[in-house]
């Protein structure tokens, strides 16, 4: 695999990793129905662009990630090894810290920078020592003019308030983030509520990307969503691209915001699966239905979300490997074996070391839409995952309720959800 699709470190060098990006981005392109789009450039560093982002790539960006969990670790990891490498970007990468002071009595931004190493949440892996941990938000953004954004998504809203009035009017962003939040006019992805409360573009990287194994440098696939310009997103994809970590771009930030949004609560699904020890046939058939309702759920909200989406790493790809080897799924299970009597935030507490769930919370989230609009009966292994969350019904249920059929006729137009 890694022969085939990347090159061996060895080789790497730049004009030769995004000479074969594109050629991966090729198909995601011409996949997205009508006349194909103009063939993607190579990506060169200083390519000329157009005029309205000549700004963005004429001068060195700087970079600021804004979360440091497990994740966010591994990113700065990725980023830091890109940035000494491309004269595009400047060689800081400046890490944003939710501080903590760690058993040992000292602050964990000291340990970071004076060990390199994220000991709490990604122990044993150097970052890079270009990274700097910074506890002060405020001062970690004031330069940057690429943010990355990381945290568990329960944080966001109030980091963004934060963080009104205090970047850089030029300021592009990216969300690693899995999740949404729901408010009084409806459902609101991440990268929507960065782009509206701080009035920037923020694309999506999303994929089967479990932390711990790309800390390792096994190899692995990403996906970048973006919205219009491109040449933006090519920069997110030579930004994080590595040899063992390779990225696409495709036309659709909210099919791939909502597909590593709702991976999460099918996942949660499989480990009650895990728990009650029902095999791999049950497993793979909730999985199934789960990605049913993952592509039906999203055409719902957004009419631009593309079929193809779904076949990109953070579709299928990441359903897959958070339904093998996630923490939503290892904690579901756990749930489940313990027969929903403890609860997710009582086994997240010690199971988890400080690394947060996002499943329980995205499963509320979305049956709040369902409730709201009518369509619980739409989505039975949603709301399902949900009742059992909350205690209102057994992990049992799981299959039982699942297992109904979806009554798509109930909409117009019924069968582009299904
Ligand atoms: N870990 C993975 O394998 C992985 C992979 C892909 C995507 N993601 C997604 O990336 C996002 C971040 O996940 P992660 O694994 O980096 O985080 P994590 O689960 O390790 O969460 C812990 C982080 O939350 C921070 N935190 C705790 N309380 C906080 C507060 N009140 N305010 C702000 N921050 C606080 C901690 O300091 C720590 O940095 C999530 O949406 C997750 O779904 C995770
Ligand atoms: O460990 P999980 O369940 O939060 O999933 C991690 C990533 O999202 C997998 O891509």
């Amino acid at each position: 695999l890694h022969l085939r699709f990347s090159p061996s470190r060895s080789q790497y060098n730049p004009s030769f990793t995004f000479t074969s990006l594109s050629c991966f981005m090729a198909p995601a392109f011409e996949a997205q129905g009508g006349a194909p789009p103009p063939q993607a450039e190579p990506v060169q560093e200083q390519a000329a662009v157009s005029q309205n982002n000549a700004h963005f790539s004429n001068y060195e960006s700087r970079i600021t990630i804004v979360g440091s969990g497990n994740w966010g670790s591994v990113a700065s990891k990725l980023i830091a090894s890109n940035t000494l490498r491309l004269s595009s970007f400047h060689d800081e990468v400046r890490m944003w810290v939710y501080e903590e002071i760690l058993p040992s009595g000292e602050k964990l931004t000291d340990v970071i920078n004076s060990t390199n190493e994220n000991v709490k949440y990604l122990p044993g892996i150097k970052l890079g020592k270009n990274v700097v941990a910074d506890p002060d938000l405020e001062n970690a953004v004031k330069d940057a003019n690429m943010l990355v954004f990381v945290t568990p998504h329960q944080f966001m809203e109030g980091i963004c308030r934060k963080l009104v009035g205090k970047i850089n009017g030029d300021v592009q962003a990216i969300s690693l983030i899995k999740g949404m939040e729901v408010k009084m006019e409806g459902p609101c992805m991440i990268s929507s509520l960065i782009s509206e409360q701080l009035g920037i573009n923020c694309c999506v990287l999303m994929g089967a990307n479990i932390a711990n194994e790309i800390a390792v440098e096994k190899f692995s696939e990403a996906t970048v969503g973006y919205r219009e310009n491109r040449e933006i997103a090519e920069k997110w994809v030579q930004l994080f691209s590595t040899p063992y970590f390779l990225v696409t771009a495709v036309q659709d930030v909210e099919g791939v915001e909502l597909c590593g949004t709702l991976k999460n609560v099918v996942a949660l699904a499989a480990g009650f699966v895990d728990g009650l020890e029902m095999g791999n046939n049950t497993k793979a058939a909730i999985m199934r239905i789960g990605l049913r309702e993952m592509k039906a759920f999203s055409k719902l909200l957004f009419s631009s979300v593309k079929d193809t989406t779904f076949f990109e790493s953070c579709g299928v790809a990441d359903l897959i490997t958070t339904c093998l080897g996630g923490r939503n799924r290892k904690v579901a299970e756990a749930f489940a074996k313990n027969g929903g009597k403890r609860s997710f935030d009582e086994l997240e507490a010690e199971m988890l070391q400080g690394q947060k769930l996002q499943g329980v919370s995205t499963a509320r989230e979305v049956y709040e839409v369902l409730g709201h609009r009518g369509w619980l009966e739409l989505f039975p292994l949603f709301a399902t995952v949900h009742e059992i969350c909350i205690g209102r019904l057994p992990p049992s249920a799981i299959v039982e309720h699942s297992e109904r059929k979806p009554r798509f006729e109930l909409l117009d137009g019924s069968t582009q959800y299904c």
